[in-house]
């Protein structure tokens, strides 16, 4: 309680954040000057052992139920290797997702293959390499389940519990007005059960996500109730709650614990008469966002008097641009000096050629605060890098994991000639 690492309260960084012998941010004892100077900025630094540590306070609130790890959250092969390692399920939404976890090793039979809209060549790869559940979220999809002849494979389908949970609007997916899913309120969802089963198909469960960056237990406890009854109607044995819990990036932020979250869904879910084993949850965000910092040089610091001061870091809406798409707030401070006050408002902007591309839009930085500089944003581990794209050609970082004192990189920085391998005759 009120515990603080310099300016931040310790809730927004890993566990493995402290304070080195300059005053500067260390991850599990390394400095990030050494790891500035080994990996260059921007840089990605996961904590391995925060993310190991939320996987195991999620599982002790949920008892029996199955976790799945959303991983368009961070998708990295390594942490399919972690996936693998903890006996977690893996959620793909993409042929490229499914081969992230084929290649960290995630046993097929744990993996959920999603999406809206999947293509032939995914289901077929589903099929190839035997994922566990093909989660249906439109009659189309059934129809080419069929007519590929994939009709042995576990389907979940996705429904419209019609329940909306107060976050962003982009990230808002329960709600009947939703390109997701099939909707339970007109019918349809129960059509698509009914062709499913005079085809041949396999249902052995229902799935439902009502948004993400939830910070409420109340709907999931509605969810609970509204998909058990489902559940039952429907005669199915699994159920999927989908995932959403949100995470604290900003100082006045605070959410439940994982481990709350994890036995508010065990008690709704039990009450609503559902087998934990064949019960699932499936947060991305959750699980990574906090266990991540990207550490960023800062290269102009321009003080219009009266009006404003803009730090330009070498990153910006390519390795983050959830402010820019959501307005998302996240707090930066001066990574080699923590301990400095940090009383003087700042916005953090990138070098891309967009007046929005900010990552911090009121940051509290130390006044002096000069190029050449060390800053740091905590809670970048879901959908920064994910989301990253190559915009004005800037290569995509690198992501570092820390484990045992030792920092490895997990994702190759981009170079120039990356940057170019897909162009013909270039
Ligand atoms: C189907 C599905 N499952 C799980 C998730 C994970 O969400 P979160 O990262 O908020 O836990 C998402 C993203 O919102 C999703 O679309
Ligand atoms: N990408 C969003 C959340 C959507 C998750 C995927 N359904 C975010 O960064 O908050």
């Amino acid at each position: 309680m009120g515990e603080r690492l310099g300016a931040l309260p310790v809730r927004l960084w890993p566990r493995g954040a402290g304070i080195g012998a300059s005053g500067e941010l260390t991850i599990q004892g390394i400095s990030v000057h050494e790891l500035a100077d080994r990996f260059g900025t921007p840089l990605f630094v996961y904590d391995e052992d925060e993310v190991r540590a939320r996987i195991d306070e999620l599982r002790s609130g949920l008892g029996a139920l199955q976790v799945t790890y959303a991983s368009k959250a961070f998708s990295a092969v390594a942490m399919a290797r972690i996936v693998a390692d903890t006996g977690l399920w893996w959620d793909a939404a993409s042929a490229g997702e499914l081969e992230a976890a084929r290649r960290g090793g995630v046993p097929a039979e744990r993996i959920v293959l999603h999406g809206n809209n999947k293509g032939v060549d995914e289901l077929l790869l589903a099929d190839e390499v035997g994922v566990g559940r093909i989660v249906v979220d439109a009659h189309e999809e059934l129809e080419r389940i069929a007519r590929l002849g994939l009709g042995r494979r576990r389907l979940w389908l996705r429904v419209v519990p019609g329940i909306e949970a107060h976050t962003h609007a982009f990230v808002r997916t329960g709600q009947v007005d939703s390109k997701f899913g099939l909707q339970l309120d007109d019918g349809s969802a129960e059509r698509a059960l009914t062709w499913a089963r005079a085809h041949g198909l396999t249902v052995v469960g229902i799935h439902a996500h009502i948004g993400s960056q939830i910070f409420d237990l109340d709907p999931f406890g509605e969810l609970a109730g509204r998909m058990g009854a489902v559940r039952e109607a429907w005669g199915v044995d699994e159920v999927s709650l989908g995932g959403g819990i949100g995470v604290p990036y900003v100082r006045d932020e605070r959410a439940p614990t994982l481990e709350e979250w994890g036995r508010s869904i065990a008690e709704a879910t039990t009450l609503a008469g559902m087998d934990p084993e064949r019960t699932f949850v499936e947060p991305g965000r959750a699980l990574v966002a906090p266990a991540a910092i990207t550490l960023y040089r800062v290269g102009v610091v321009k003080r219009i008097p009266g009006v404003r001061t803009y730090v330009a870091v070498d990153g910006g809406m390519s390795d983050n641009p959830r402010p820019v798409l959501y307005g998302s707030g996240y707090e930066a401070v001066a990574a080699g000096r923590l301990e400095a006050p940090h009383t003087t408002a700042m916005r953090v902007v990138g070098k891309h050629c967009e007046s929005g591309d900010v990552l911090v839009a009121n940051a509290l930085l130390p006044e002096d605060l000069a190029a050449g500089e060390l800053i740091v944003t905590p809670v970048t581990g879901a959908y920064g890098y994910s989301m990253g794209s190559n915009y004005n050609r800037l290569p995509r970082p690198s992501v570092v994991m820390v484990r045992d004192g030792v920092a490895r990189e997990i994702v190759r920085r981009e170079q120039l000639d990356d940057l170019f391998r897909l162009e013909v005759g270039s």
